[in-house]
């Protein structure tokens, strides 16, 4: 494990000190757990809330996802407490689940943390949830509530969500869909907030940064952009979407694609393949590049005609940046895309890519259709919203570990 810096006291706003020395100074500390990149995009204004209301926050990184994230965490303004190295390991997540316990549990009995936030779906975050309850630490769980229908798909983030529910004092649903989820499985409302997805609050916090468009992101009228990476598309999927993205480059001459591969490498070989053997003219408007550095992705996402993607993190960002999505996937956790018309499901399917593109492409008024001038997914202000409702908790005792999963009649009904 490398140590980045001290408690807050070497980040943003110089206010916290080492664990040991921030422990005395009496205001909350904050565990914000983060595992992956959407994680880190989606704790950002989470960590920034929480500083700003005078919180200690030792934001640590579990390892599950460790390439590039350091640039990622300076573009958000955030600095690590603790960024672990989990080590070479295989694909198994019951290894990567024990490594992930083992190696936080001494973080966290070091942090000594008055709450432990985690976020979302990740093996991260269930294991940040099950330390902070062996730990007797209360758990926010940002980004509640999102279902899909079976547990096993997403596998196995679906299972992880419902587990941390479990688990959970404070469930911060980003939409209505996802508190009426949280009622459904007997949580109680009063441990509900809805915040808005954290994700809009990154976004405009990302494009804030960036400042105007400058002219060299003028891409080709039509740019679609395309990312596959759901384990549910690996290979056969994957290949699909290729075949279909081909099909539109060749029929429509000023459509460009921008397609920043996933790391995975079967996965980047599929789709080069896809493209193999294509006119040099047309192959001239595909760009097959390395995944984007999250300023680019919002960049291209700005200048983007389309998005074709099966990201989750994607489809909330395309909504707020008021781009079309098509969804490459059977079904979303995220039914707001469809429901408020930015978004329709496509599958993993080239004739029905093919199909809906040109559905977009001969008609102005349908793709106006799909830009939606206000987002399902909030306004931009989740992680002040997540930061009030913890300090306001502190400020009157209500931190303490207490089960708020179930409701009176929950209880009842188990009892009986
Ligand atoms: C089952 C499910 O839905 N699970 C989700 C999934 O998250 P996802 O589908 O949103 O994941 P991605 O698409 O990888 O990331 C998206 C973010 O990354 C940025 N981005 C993307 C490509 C790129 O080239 N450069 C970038 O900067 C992009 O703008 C956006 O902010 O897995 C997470 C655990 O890993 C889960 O927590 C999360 O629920």
């Amino acid at each position: 494990m490398s140590r980045r810096s001290a408690g807050a006291e070497g980040a943003r706003r110089g206010r916290s000190g080492p664990a040991g020395r921030a422990r005395e100074s009496g205001a909350m500390r904050v565990l914000v757990l983060t595992g992956t990149r959407p994680d880190i995009i989606k704790s950002a204004s989470v960590v920034h809330a929480l500083e700003a209301e005078g919180c200690q926050t030792f934001l640590v990184h579990s390892g599950q996802h460790e390439g590039a994230v350091s640039a990622l965490y300076r573009f958000l303004e955030m600095q690590p407490f603790a960024v672990v190295r989990l080590g070479p390991r295989g694909t198994r997540l019951a290894e990567l689940n024990a490594r992930l316990l083992d190696t936080l549990d001494p973080v966290m009995a070091r942090v000594r943390p008055d709450v432990v936030v985690v976020q979302g779906d990740t093996t991260t975050a269930l294991a940040g949830a099950l330390l902070g309850f062996y730990q007797r630490v209360p758990v926010a769980h940002v980004e509640a509530g999102l279902r899909s229908g079976g547990c096993d798909e997403p596998f196995p983030e679906e299972l992880n969500r419902r587990l941390i529910t479990r688990i959970a004092t404070w469930h911060f649903a980003p939409t209505p869909l996802a508190v009426a989820c949280l009622r459904r499985e007997g949580v109680a409302l009063k441990a509900i907030t809805m915040t808005g997805n954290t994700v809009v609050d990154a976004a405009l916090f990302g494009y804030r940064r960036l400042g105007p468009r400058a002219p060299e992101e003028s891409y080709a009228p039509r740019l679609i952009v395309v990312t596959a990476h759901r384990r549910e598309n690996w290979g056969a999927g994957i290949a699909e979407i290729g075949r279909g993205m081909r099909r539109i480059v060749e029929r429509f001459a000023d459509v460009s694609v921008l397609w920043p591969l996933h790391a995975n490498p079967e996965a980047a070989a599929a789709v080069r393949a896809a493209w193999d053997g294509l006119a040099p003219d047309a192959r001239a408007r595909v760009r097959l590049v390395d995944p984007l550095a999250y300023p680019d992705m919002l960049r291209a996402l700005r200048g983007a005609w389309l998005l074709v993607t099966d990201s989750g993190g994607l489809q909330e960002e395309a909504v707020t940046a008021r781009v079309p999505v098509l969804i490459t996937r059977r079904q979303t956790e995220r039914p707001e895309v469809l429901s408020c018309g930015a978004g329709r499901l496509v599958g993993a399917d080239a004739r029905r890519l093919e199909a809906e593109v040109a559905r977009l492409y001969r008609s102005p008024a349908k793709w106006e259709a799909m830009r939606p001038a206000r987002s399902p997914f909030g306004d931009g202000t989740a992680g002040a919203r997540i930061a009030a409702v913890l300090t306001r908790a502190w400020a009157t005792g209500r931190h303490a570990p207490r089960p708020t999963t179930t409701n009176g009649q929950a209880r009842a009904a188990v009892a009986s």
